[in-house]
């Protein structure tokens, strides 16, 4: 049992969107946000998905506040009517955590249009509807708001055959220092978590399809481990806590030192031939297509 860093109800009475908050380090944050009181809206494509997630929650959290919104967040003018539904049925929400990503290792000269697309508009475009629906709402209302977006590490190191990511999580760094400036005046503040490996099935399926064996990685870690979920979601609530009401504009690195000693991930797929490429496509889409259909 891990030790509670944060007092019982700190988030009583907040409210919080968290994209991509029915799987992985989404569903590990709003789960941390729900046992400290907070009321929670998970985003995400799947309603099943998002169903199971809440009544996970619920089950644990008797007295916990769960609403799920099936949407792809490249469109944006679902996300604008999913937010207005939010304002209209719920008041609102107090912070937003940009966690919705999609991702795919595969060599740049390869990667169709589509493919660019499909991970782009998701992460570089998704990541701006969320976050001007909600802040045009905070601003209109004169609402105090707190965002953080999941980045990664390689918006320092670039990362080899992940450039569509590495490229859309640039520019959520980029908006994070922006409007942390341009919005800092109406209260709104906004922050990111770079993290390092936090093993996730949907990560894993698609940036190590085949490869399970984590002992390089533990044993280049300075801190001889990998990220657990606990880790970003307490990092995830002490910057949405409304008393860091001067912490804005800051990006945090959260992978034990492991870019600093390391630097980019993948440089191993350079050995990688056609062959191993193929495999790792077949696995990885697959796996993308078993999802959808579960
Ligand atoms: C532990 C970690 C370790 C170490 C890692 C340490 C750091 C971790 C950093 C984590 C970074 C992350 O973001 S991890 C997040 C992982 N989670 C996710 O990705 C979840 C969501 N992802 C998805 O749904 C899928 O993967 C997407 C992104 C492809 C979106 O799905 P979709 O919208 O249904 O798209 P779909 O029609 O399938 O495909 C669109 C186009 O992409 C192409 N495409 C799809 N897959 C591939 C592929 N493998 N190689 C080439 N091309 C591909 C398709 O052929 C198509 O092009 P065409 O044939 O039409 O031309
Ligand atoms: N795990 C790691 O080691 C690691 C390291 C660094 C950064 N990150 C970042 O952490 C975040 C979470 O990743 P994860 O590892 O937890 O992977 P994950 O479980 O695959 O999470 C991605 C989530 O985004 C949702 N999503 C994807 N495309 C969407 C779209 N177009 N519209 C709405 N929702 C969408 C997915 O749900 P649906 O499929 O149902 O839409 C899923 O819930 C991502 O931003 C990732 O880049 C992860």
């Amino acid at each position: 049992m891990q030790n509670q860093i944060f007092s019982d109800n700190l988030f009583q009475g907040q409210r919080v969107l968290v994209t991509g908050g029915g799987t992985g380090l989404g569903l590990a944050m709003a789960e941390k946000l729900v046992s400290l009181g907070a009321q929670v809206h998970l985003c995400g494509r799947r309603q099943h998905v998002l169903e199971k997630a809440a009544a996970n929650l619920q089950a644990s959290f008797p007295d916990s506040r769960v609403f799920v919104h099936s949407v792809d967040i490249r469109n944006s003018d679902k996300v604008d009517q999913m937010v207005q539904q939010i304002w209209d049925e719920h008041g609102g929400v107090d912070a937003l955590i940009n966690n919705a990503a999609g991702n795919f290792i595969c060599p740049t000269e390869d990667i169709s249009i589509n493919g660019f697309k499909a991970i782009t508009e998701t992460v570089l475009n998704g990541t701006f509807y969320v976050t001007q629906a909600v802040g045009k709402r905070w601003i209109a209302t004169q609402h105090p708001g707190s965002v953080v977006s999941i980045v990664v590490t390689w918006v320092w190191t670039g990362s080899p055959f992940v450039v569509p990511s590495a490229m859309s999580k640039s520019a959520v760094d980029t908006m994070t220092k922006s409007l942390a400036i341009e919005w800092g005046r109406h209260g709104i503040r906004f922050n990111a978590i770079a993290p390092g490996v936090i093993p996730t099935e949907g990560a894993s399926a698609r940036l190590r399809p085949t490869e399970s064996n984590t002992d390089a990685l533990v044993s280049q870690n300075p801190m001889q481990r990998l990220g657990q979920f606990s880790d970003i979601a307490n990092l995830a609530t002490f910057l949405l806590c409304p008393e860091n009401s001067w912490l804005n504009g800051q990006t945090i690195a959260l992978d034990g030192g492991d870019w600093l000693a390391n630097g980019a991930y993948f440089k191993q797929y350079f050995e990688w031939d056609k062959n191993d490429w193929q495999v790792a496509r077949e696995r990885i889409q697959a796996r993308t297509a078993s999802v959808a259909q579960s």
